[in-house]
């Protein structure tokens, strides 16, 4: 079996097609999405993430702003600047990029988001909401993943998915939505025994583990869709995912590439929940 490769640096493009229209109808409303960035310290690959953000919104319609604050920045400013961004009619979507410097803590960064901001779609509130199947921001690495399935239109319902990784911004949260469409699902992580005796059982098999080229074809059940979260750097420059590409692509029925797979469908997915930010859509209270 050759698998069907699902690209999405494409859907991501065709997403971006359909969302500009939309944006447009929003402005000749007199709407206009407004994103803001809170980049901290100067990672090299969150700034490259940030500016992929800003270039898409741009795209589409939607206008960003970016707050570049030093590494040095403590928990109390970052909290101040968040409060004052909730308290901007202006900003329709806040987004914190993550990783941030040790001396700050990550999730009460996140709790200080409005929830109706939440464009990340990491606030408990946002994840309390999408558990029990509400309609509420989700987390846009996981959102991307369930519409690429969609856009293939994957079966999921009575499906077994495995889940190799367990992180707030995309295991868990993966695991859920596919809970959510009916799938039966199984999480892995770097303490399970016996990994291969999990995965080998997987109709979709979701890798999210960092660390390259981890995944080869005998962890692959023949015909299983395979999706690739993993963004690993080699030595060499090259980037790579968790999934030995040339091994997948032998067994599955499909797979993502990495680059161009999962990572600009995140980017996608933020513009979608920034366009439903815009529009007061999501139910997430105050
Ligand atoms: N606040 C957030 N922080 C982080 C998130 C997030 O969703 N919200 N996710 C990741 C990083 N990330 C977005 O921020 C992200 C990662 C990768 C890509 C992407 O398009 N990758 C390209 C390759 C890019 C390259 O050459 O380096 C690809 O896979 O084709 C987009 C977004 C952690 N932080």
């Amino acid at each position: 079996m050759t698998a069907e490769i699902i690209n999405g640096k494409d859907l991501a493009q065709e997403l971006r097609i359909e969302m500009k229209e939309e944006v447009s109808e929003l402005i000749q409303n007199g709407l206009t999405p407004h994103l803001t960035v809170v980049l901290v310290g100067d990672n090299p690959a969150s700034r490259s993430y940030v500016k992929g953000k800003e270039k898409a919104a741009s795209e589409v319609g939607i206008t960003s702003s970016l707050v570049e604050l030093p590494d040095s920045t403590t928990e109390e400013e970052l909290f101040q600047l968040i409060q004052k961004l909730n308290e901007d009619p202006g900003v329709h979507g806040i987004l914190v990029q993550l990783p941030l410097p040790k001396q700050i803590r990550e999730q009460e960064v996140i709790e200080t988001i409005a929830p109706s901001k939440d464009v990340d779609g990491f606030h408990p509130i946002s994840i309390g909401r999408m558990m029990t199947g509400e309609d509420t921001f989700l987390p846009c690495t996981p959102y991307g993943i369930i519409t690429m399935l969609k856009s293939r239109d994957i079966e999921i319902e009575g499906k077994h998915a495995v889940i190799i990784g367990r992180s707030n911004i995309v295991g868990k949260p993966v695991g859920q939505l596919l809970l959510n469409e009916n799938a039966t699902v199984t999480y892995c992580h770097s303490r399970t025994d016996d990994l291969k005796a999990y995965t080998q059982k997987a109709d979709i098999l979701i890798a999210a583990i960092g660390r390259a080229n981890a995944i080869t074809s005998d962890y692959i059940k023949e015909g299983a869709v395979v999706i690739d979260v993993g963004i690993n750097r080699l030595d060499n420059g090259k980037l790579t995912g968790d999934v030995d590409f040339d091994g997948a692509i032998e067994k599955a029925s499909y797979v993502t590439p990495v680059p161009k797979g999962v990572g600009p469908m995140t980017i996608a997915m933020l513009l979608k929940n920034t366009i439903k930010a815009a529009k007061g859509l999501a139910s997430v209270g105050k």
